[in-house]
């Protein structure tokens, strides 16, 4: 055909089909010979910017969400039946024209998405709002009109022409990196009050590393065939030595004991099991206390939960099972020995005036129980948190004595006295630590003045180790510490909240993350275009990649954190802001509430799991 010459006179009556078709001809002036005098057309109809919003966008149903079938054959975007576009004078009545063609002069972008954005952001009011409608699809011939291909890419935040790039609506500055380091103090000080960084939204890092250390910890295993334990233990299995020692010699309670971490079948909690090798129990008797540990809870006791004779070690042993708390060590090892990488932590004044506050709390606890604690032996006693101690071994020498003895040979309350001397013995201990001369070999009495601590700290150890003290008048002597001791405690307390309160979003974001993903993209359903590919799952789709694959105008991914963590807060909360969203191949859009596509979600994943 030549160029603005009409060869077919005949052709003239008779309208040209890509008028109706595709709502205007592109060879109108280029030779078509048809007519094109369509009276519903608007003059320069094809020539109208690609990226004009009336015609770029469409309304969608959430409950149903309508296909239509694109020329290429892709089953696309849905329609509403019902929708405020439907009374828009223009795509009311021009809806063959706005379905899409290929041959529809394509969209150019116009260097960068600063100005597609900003062709955008004016006319965002005359988008119609989405608004859920019919659950029943709607036939693409019965669709409204739409024209995918001038729907630029949008975001909500592009409200300011002076503000183009989305990225700007975010508080925070950008950082990649999820978990990068904390930037140096002096970066800190340059930041304006409103600003943060990335590492702000989170724990600290080394409370986030201490737990996960604990995790790891909680699920380190080792195989039978490695440990030669047994598969279980009544109802405990899973059984991983937490002594990597793996000594055979009797100490502490004059018998060979291990300690084990292990996972229980009932409850699938983790427990400390300790066994003591070939104990001679011989009655049920031997467990008269037992009751009485298992009821007793205190902050600063490890809790007692079973007590049992096995044979499933081969031998006639005697199992404690007890609290389990991943990476702690006796203060033995704490104090005195490098674990690993781990050097031992100093002692300091204190750090043992905490420890004496502990312990006097324990052994209150203990003694109103109507029971003894007996061992202050610095391997039984572990410190499960910086700072935090528990006696770990209680009621073992109750077992022990009553099953070796005829009857005890002390009465509770010289038990109790003892307990009150034991305590003293080992604060001491702990206290000589400090002093560089040599006291190790001089008396109680002698040793008392040549330590390096509060004269205050001297005297509860005088009176604990060489007077007859209540845990009462204990009690009273230190009261002002244990003010400062609470005081601290509501201070971590505090510290540990607002550490927890920066973190909580993250739970629920992890949740819809799990819901996203379990959605969009089943390999099951690929084939199935009505799950992901149209209706309801589609927008749920669309919204997947504008919070995840967002392109910057180069093509570069934008990878911006709180773009995300903004968009899946406001998702979970489905609050009525609406967004555009767009298919990757820019043929598609449609305009959808948070609200709307967090009952999307919920539908969908509903559907999944019925
Ligand atoms: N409830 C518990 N939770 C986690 N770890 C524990 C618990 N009780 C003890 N441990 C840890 O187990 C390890 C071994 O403990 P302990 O020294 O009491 O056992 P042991 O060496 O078998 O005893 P013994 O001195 O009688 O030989 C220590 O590192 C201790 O911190």
């Amino acid at each position: 055909m030549n160029s603005g010459t009409t060869q077919y006179e005949w052709a003239k009556t008779i309208p040209c089909r890509n008028i109706k078709i595709h709502g205007y001809c592109k060879w109108e002036k280029k030779g078509c010979s048809f007519n094109h005098d369509d009276p519903s057309r608007k003059p320069n109809s094809e020539t109208t910017p690609v990226s004009e919003p009336t015609s770029a966008s469409t309304t969608f149903s959430a409950e149903s969400v309508p296909i239509i079938k694109t020329n290429s054959g892709q089953v696309k975007t849905p329609v509403p039946n019902s929708s405020p576009l439907a009374s828009h004078s223009e795509t009311a009545d021009t809806g063959a024209r706005k379905k899409f063609n290929f041959d529809t002069p394509s969209f150019t972008p116009t260097g960068s998405m600063v100005s597609k954005f900003a062709d955008l952001s004016s006319k965002l009011s005359d988008i119609p709002a989405f608004s859920p409608s019919s659950a029943t699809a709607v036939p693409a011939s019965s669709g409204l009109p739409f024209d995918p291909e001038s729907a630029p890419i949008f975001t909500p935040g592009l409200q300011s022409e002076a503000e183009p790039f989305f990225q700007q609506t975010n508080p925070f500055p950008i950082n990649y990196h999820l978990y990068a380091g904390q930037p140096p103090p002096h970066i800190h000080h340059h930041l304006k009050p409103h600003e943060k960084t990335v590492s702000d939204l989170f724990i600290p890092n080394n409370l986030r590393e201490e737990i996960q250390r604990k995790n790891e910890e909680s699920l380190r295993s080792i195989s039978v065939a490695q440990s030669g334990l047994p598969i279980h233990v009544n109802q405990y299995h899973s059984l991983c030595p937490i002594d990597q020692k793996f000594e055979t010699s009797a100490k502490s309670f004059g018998y060979v004991s291990s300690v084990y971490k292990a996972m229980s079948n009932l409850d699938g909690k983790l427990y400390t099991m300790r066994r003591l090798e070939n104990v001679p129990i011989t009655s049920e008797a031997c467990f008269r206390s037992v009751s009485k540990w298992k009821s007793l809870n205190c902050a600063n006791v490890v809790k007692l939960y079973e007590v049992m004779t096995t044979r499933a070690f081969d031998d006639n042993s005697l199992v404690l099972v007890y609290d389990y708390y991943p990476m702690s060590l006796n203060l033995l090892e704490a104090h005195f020995f490098k674990i690993g990488e781990k050097d031992p932590e100093l002692i300091t004044e204190p750090l043992l005036w905490s420890y004496l506050i502990q312990l006097t709390n324990a052994l209150s606890e203990v003694h109103k129980a109507g029971l003894a604690v007996r061992i202050f032996d610095p391997t039984k006693i572990i410190v499960t948190n910086k700072g935090r101690i528990r006696l770990s071994a209680c009621g073992v020498y109750d077992i022990l004595e009553a099953a070796t003895k005829e009857s005890p040979k002390d009465t509770l309350e010289d038990l109790q006295k003892g307990d009150l001397q034991g305590m003293g013995m080992l604060l001491l201990d702990l206290a000589k630590s400090l002093v560089f001369s040599k006291v190790q070999n001089l008396g109680v009495t002698e040793t008392i003045p040549k330590l390096t601590v509060s004269d205050k700290f001297k005297d509860v150890l005088r009176k604990l180790t060489t007077q007859d003290i209540s845990v009462a008048q204990l009690q009273q002597i230190i009261a002002p510490e244990i003010l400062l001791f609470t005081n601290g405690l509501q201070d971590s307390a505090d510290y540990m909240e607002a550490c927890l309160s920066r973190e909580v979003e993250n739970a629920r974001l992890v949740r819809l993350f799990a819901k996203l993903d379990s959605i969009c993209d089943r390999p099951e359903f690929i084939k199935d275009g009505s799950w992901s590919e149209t209706g309801e799952r589609y927008p749920i789709k669309l919204f997947r990649d504008y919070v995840f694959h967002q392109v910057d105008e180069t093509g570069k991914p934008v990878l911006d954190l709180t773009h995300v963590v903004n968009c899946l807060n406001k998702l979970d909360a489905g609050v009525k802001e609406t967004i555009l969203l767009v298919s990757p191949d820019e043929m598609s859009c449609l305009i959808v509430s948070y609200e709307t596509l967090r009952d999307l979600v919920e539908k969908s994943f509903r559907q999944l799991r019925s």
